[in-house]
């Protein structure tokens, strides 16, 4: 009977500009005990993120290094640029029973559902298309041609809202988080039990 559920990966995604970071920001604020993976990334950092902190900034060669030591959990490229989970700290979380936060793009989400069919996905989408154009060139860290690159991938991202678990839409970043948090402390649904499915 009292069998503890297991920890739970959540996967938050949603495209560019729509306010994942922001969100994730707000829960952070006010529990600061949640995980989130922190990535590894090719692309250069902007003004103020720190490497260590927001992403480990490296270089194609030790990008190309981690995937053949199998040292990502899931990986994409996106937008010209290659993003990886390291696997050990998130497995170090699940293994000692506690939950693991991933904010990552739509290709690395279906990988972790392939991998980990019992992981939350999470979408976060805009309240429309047009704040969602407002919120990525009103944030001013990308140049306009790389602004329309993320919004011609928003397009297909959005699209793809269907597959996850939950969509929640970022209208308020207040009410979003609390949504979020509440995504977090739920009890996992239906066992996968004897499987092992949980890595
Ligand atoms: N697959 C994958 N995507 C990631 C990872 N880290 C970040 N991303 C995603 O890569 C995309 C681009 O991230 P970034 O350049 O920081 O831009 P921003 O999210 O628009 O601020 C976003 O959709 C992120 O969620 C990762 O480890 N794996
Ligand atoms: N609910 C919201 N209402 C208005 N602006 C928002 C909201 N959430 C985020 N933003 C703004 O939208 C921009 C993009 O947010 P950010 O967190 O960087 O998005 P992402 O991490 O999804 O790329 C930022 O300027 C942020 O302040």
């Amino acid at each position: 009977m009292a069998t503890p559920a297991p920890a739970r990966l959540t996967v938050l995604s949603g495209p560019s500009g729509v306010g994942k970071g922001t969100v994730i920001a707000e829960v952070r604020r006010r529990h600061p005990e949640v995980w989130v993976s922190v990535s590894v990334t090719t692309r250069r950092p902007r003004p103020g993120e720190v490497d260590g902190v927001h992403y480990h900034f490296v270089d194609d060669a030790e990008f190309d290094r981690l995937i053949e030591n199998d040292g990502l959990l899931e990986w994409a490229e996106y937008a010209g640029n290659r993003y990886g989970t390291p696997a050990t700290p998130v497995r170090m979380r699940l293994a000692r029973g506690l939950p693991a936060l991933l904010e990552i793009e739509l290709q690395g989400a279906r990988q972790v559902r392939t991998r980990s069919p019992e992981a939350q996905l999470v979408f976060l989408a805009p309240p429309s298309w047009a704040e969602l154009v407002n919120r990525l060139t009103g944030r001013g860290s990308e140049a306009p041609a790389v602004q329309e690159r993320r919004l011609a991938l928003a397009q297909a991202e959005l699209d793809a809202a269907g597959e996850f678990d939950v969509v929640v839409v970022n209208d308020d970043v207040a009410r979003a988080a609390d949504e979020l948090v509440g995504l977090l402390t739920a009890p996992a649904p239906g066992l996968h039990q004897g499987t092992g499915a949980h890595e």
